[in-house]
């Protein structure tokens, strides 16, 4: 059962909204002392939470790395190598605490419903998309990922892989490859170019679109931009002041946005029309991005030079032999099938980064990392037991709170809030904690309540 907690001192800094702030996060052995114990409306249990009923459900073929994390703190975990759809995870989410996933799995308002037990999600890549955000928010449920370790690979594994797919596009390296596979010797330098000194166009100028400025400077490209946010221009690279330009002149244009309301369809038939007829577009953001029925089109008329395409409105939920998409069979066109971030590099760094946020959110309440959640973390410490509140936000909570608050012992108090909902967490004196805990789920504001034992 419970084991004791044992810290560093506890130390508080409030910033100018009086919520309190803390870097210190504890240490992996501090982690793996703790137990936790949980408590909301719909599951009312007071008693500390035994670690082996934390059950985790790992989808999408997540690293054993993450996997081992999750078992060395005793937690039991269930691996599949698939997506799942909506229907399948409304079944299996019922009695899940941690629900981890990658690109494919929609964690749907109807998934998160039925999911009464859920703590965390984590989404073992940089998107999140996938999961309805404000509603995993609203439910006080945090939801983490990788925003860096992604990066080289489609940032920086994603960006290694833009610049290898420039190279492809403009020596045509595809379908010369295609026939040589069909007995077919074509050696011919038309139409075909080196990439210095041509101009790359990057839309979305975040951690992929600015780790590939590099790359592709240190190539010997010019490198121009669009981002909506202001962002510093790295190297040489130049902003343009509109989309428009940016396709006007680049040789080739990369996407390297998220999915967003903004960004579905914002290369469609007018767009491409923009770009040179000897330019290449490439896309390893998302799938809805790009009109790809216009882009086939475009390919097809001889009204682009090529494309790299990674990424698709409909994806399989797992590997499959009969996939069909528009673009299949468009001349100088590399399709791959979401690979962007899938180096044995990335996914290893993912799996760690991953699981040890979730871990640390579990055991400490610590939620730096998150994406919808307030994001506060203090070390634990062993003369107190730790009582987690998730409400919703609105004022008087703090009030009601700490009215029950100041009827105890507390050793530290810290408050953040987003929009929807408002987390605390308060260190209080262990007689106390089972009686806080009591009161404090009883508020009609609150959402859910853990104490930390
Ligand atoms: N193909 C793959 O396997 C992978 C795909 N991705 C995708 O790449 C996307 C980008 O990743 P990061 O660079 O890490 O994200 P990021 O959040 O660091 O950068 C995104 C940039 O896009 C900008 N942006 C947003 N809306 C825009 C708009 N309408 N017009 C122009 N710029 C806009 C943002 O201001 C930001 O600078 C992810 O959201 C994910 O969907 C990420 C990793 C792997
Ligand atoms: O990191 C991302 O956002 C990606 O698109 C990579 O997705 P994946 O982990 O390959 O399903």
């Amino acid at each position: 059962m419970s084991k004791p907690i044992f810290t560093s001192p506890t130390i508080i800094r409030r910033d100018i909204n009086n919520d309190i702030v803390s870097p210190s996060s504890p240490t992996n052995k501090q982690m793996s002392l703790l137990t936790s114990a949980m408590n909301s409306p719909d599951n009312a249990a007071t008693l500390s939470f035994p670690k082996e009923k934390i059950k985790v459900l790992l989808l999408e073929n997540i690293h054993s790395v993450a996997i081992q994390n999750f078992k060395d703190q005793g937690f039991n975990v269930e691996s599949l190598s698939s997506a799942l759809s909506e229907d399948q995870l409304i079944e299996k989410i019922k009695d899940v605490h941690v629900l981890g996933l990658r690109s494919k799995t929609k964690v749907t308002a109807k998934v998160l419903a039925e999911a009464k037990r859920l703590m965390a999600i984590g989404c073992f890549c940089i998107g999140t998309d996938q999961v309805d955000l404000p509603f995993a928010e609203s439910r006080g449920v945090p939801v983490f990922n990788s925003p860096f370790c992604n990066s080289r690979s489609v940032e920086k594994k994603s960006a290694e892989l833009m610049i290898a797919e420039i190279i492809v596009l403009s020596r045509k390296i595809g379908d010369r490859s295609r026939e040589m596979h069909n007995k077919v010797w074509r050696k011919e330098s038309k139409n075909c170019h080196e990439i210095r000194g041509k101009v790359l166009g990057i839309i979305g100028y975040g951690h992929i679109g600015s780790q590939l400025s590099v790359l592709a400077e240190a190539m010997g490209m010019n490198v121009v931009y669009y981002d909506t946010a202001r962002k510093l221009p790295l190297g040489n690279s130049k902003a343009c002041p509109d989309m428009k330009s940016l396709l006007e002149m680049s040789n080739y244009v990369t996407l390297h946005v998220p999915d967003t309301e903004q960004t579905r369809n914002m290369i469609g038939k007018d767009e491409l029309a923009m770009m040179r007829s000897d330019a290449y577009l490439l896309n390893a953001s998302r799938g809805k991005v790009v009109d790809i029925a216009a882009l086939a089109d475009a390919l097809k008329g001889g009204r682009l030079a090529g494309a790299a395409v990674d990424v698709y409105p409909s994806e399989p939920e797992a590997n499959c032999n009969d996939w069909e998409n528009v673009l299949q069979g468009c001349p100088n066109t590399i399709l791959t099938p979401h690979i962007g971030g899938s180096t044995e590099e990335a996914q290893e760094a993912i799996g760690s980064e991953v699981s040890e946020l979730i871990t640390c959110f579990i055991n400490t309440g610590g939620s730096e990392g998150s994406v919808n959640f307030p994001e506060i973390s203090i070390p634990v410490s062993e003369e107190t037991h730790r009582i987690l509140n998730i409400h919703h936000n609105k004022p008087g909570v703090l009030r009601d709170i700490n009215l029950i608050l100041s009827e105890f012992n507390v050793s530290s108090q810290i408050l953040s809030t987003r929009k929807q909902i408002g987390y605390i967490i308060a260190d209080v004196d262990k007689e106390a904690s089972k009686e806080i805990k009591r009161k404090i789920s009883a508020l009609p504001h609150s959402i859910k309540t853990r104490v930390l034992y």
